[in-house]
């Protein structure tokens, strides 16, 4: 059987945690990529990468990496894209690509665009698919299959067909369906759907710590589905979400406002015992979600 040839030749990826190891994971074993060579600051998470054969070679620096590649993709936190950029794109092939993981798109298109030589096409890309962990051994080829990715090239309308193509059959190889919007609106739609459920689990669990020492011992222990399913996602790293909320700022703080205005509301009709108000809200909101789950599911 003759054997299709990798969507990318070369792959680079700076940043070898949780979604850069199961990139590179993915893009060997599904074909998207023939080969990754890997760079990350953190020599332990470069060596750890190494020895689990989730890379095929370890860099010594950015340029080490980036040299050569057709695909350079930076899976860092979003704070530190624009160091990364401009380390990586001077070293870069003409005609290569440049592209991210990141969770936030406005951010990182303002931070790494003025980086971007003219003959290296810079292809934004978010995949919608994660876990609540960090860390190359945490990385597993079949973290995309059947989940979004977003692609956001700065100016949808000017940018290179031919690189948003090649991006596309990458992530589509790796099992992913593939969108392309604005960094603007992926920006909002992700400040709802992600951003402000991790910070309220962060701040369910802090509240949790801040009961006297007896009672955040008990809630753990009885931890039943709620609680448990609930502050999975304060288990998630703190610098990657200290970046996403300083760099998703206006849309999570638009969201955060209606979501207290809710919550208030809410507040409200349990202290004025307001039980049908309590009723139809949640049989509103139950059937909502129901009919989302079955749209998808038909
Ligand atoms: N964790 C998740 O579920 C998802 C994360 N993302 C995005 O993917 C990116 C990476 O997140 P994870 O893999 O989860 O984090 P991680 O903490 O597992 O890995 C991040 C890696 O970046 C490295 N790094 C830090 N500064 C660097 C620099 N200057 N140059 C090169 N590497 C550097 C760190 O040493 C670390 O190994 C973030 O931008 C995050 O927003 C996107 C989708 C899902
Ligand atoms: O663990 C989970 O449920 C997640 O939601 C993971 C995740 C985190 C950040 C992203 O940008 C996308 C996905």
């Amino acid at each position: 059987m003759v054997k299709n040839p990798p969507v990318i030749g070369r792959l680079a990826i700076l940043g070898i945690g949780l979604i850069g190891s199961s990139v590179s994971r993915a893009a060997r074993q599904y074909g998207a990529a023939g080969e990754v060579v890997a760079y990350d600051p953190d020599a332990g998470r470069l060596a750890t990468a190494l020895e689990l054969s989730a890379i095929d070679r370890a860099a010594t620096s950015i340029a080490d990496a980036v040299a050569d590649a057709d695909m350079v993709l930076i899976c860092a936190p979003v704070g530190a894209m624009g160091g990364i950029a401009a380390a990586a794109a001077p070293a870069m092939r003409p005609g290569a690509i440049l592209s991210d993981v990141g969770s936030t798109k406005t951010s990182v298109v303002a931070d790494v665009a003025p980086h971007v030589p003219a003959g290296i096409h810079f292809v934004p890309a978010h995949p919608v698919a994660g876990t609540e962990k960090s860390g190359p051994e945490h990385g597993f080829a079949t973290l995309f299959d059947g989940r979004w990715c977003i692609l956001t090239p700065p100016s949808i309308e000017g940018a290179d067909a031919g690189a948003v193509d090649l991006c596309t059959r990458f992530w589509r190889a790796m099992g992913s369906n593939v969108d392309v919007m604005t960094p603007e609106h992926h920006d909002t739609v992700l400040a709802i759907t992600s951003h402000l459920p991790h910070l309220i689990s962060y701040t369910i669990v802090g509240t949790v710590m801040d009961l006297e020492e007896h009672h955040h011992w008990e809630v753990f222990k009885y931890a039943a589905g709620g609680f448990r399913d609930f502050s999975r996602l304060a288990g998630s790293d703190p610098v990657m979400w200290r970046d996403v909320f300083l760099n998703n700022r206006d849309a999570v703080l638009e969201m955060l406002g209606r979501f207290t205005e809710d919550l208030q509301a809410l507040q409200r009709a349990i202290r004025w015992g307001e039980a049908d108000k309590l009723e139809a809200l949640f049989t509103r909101t139950r059937d909502a979600r129901r009919a989302i789950i079955e749209a998808r599911q038909a």
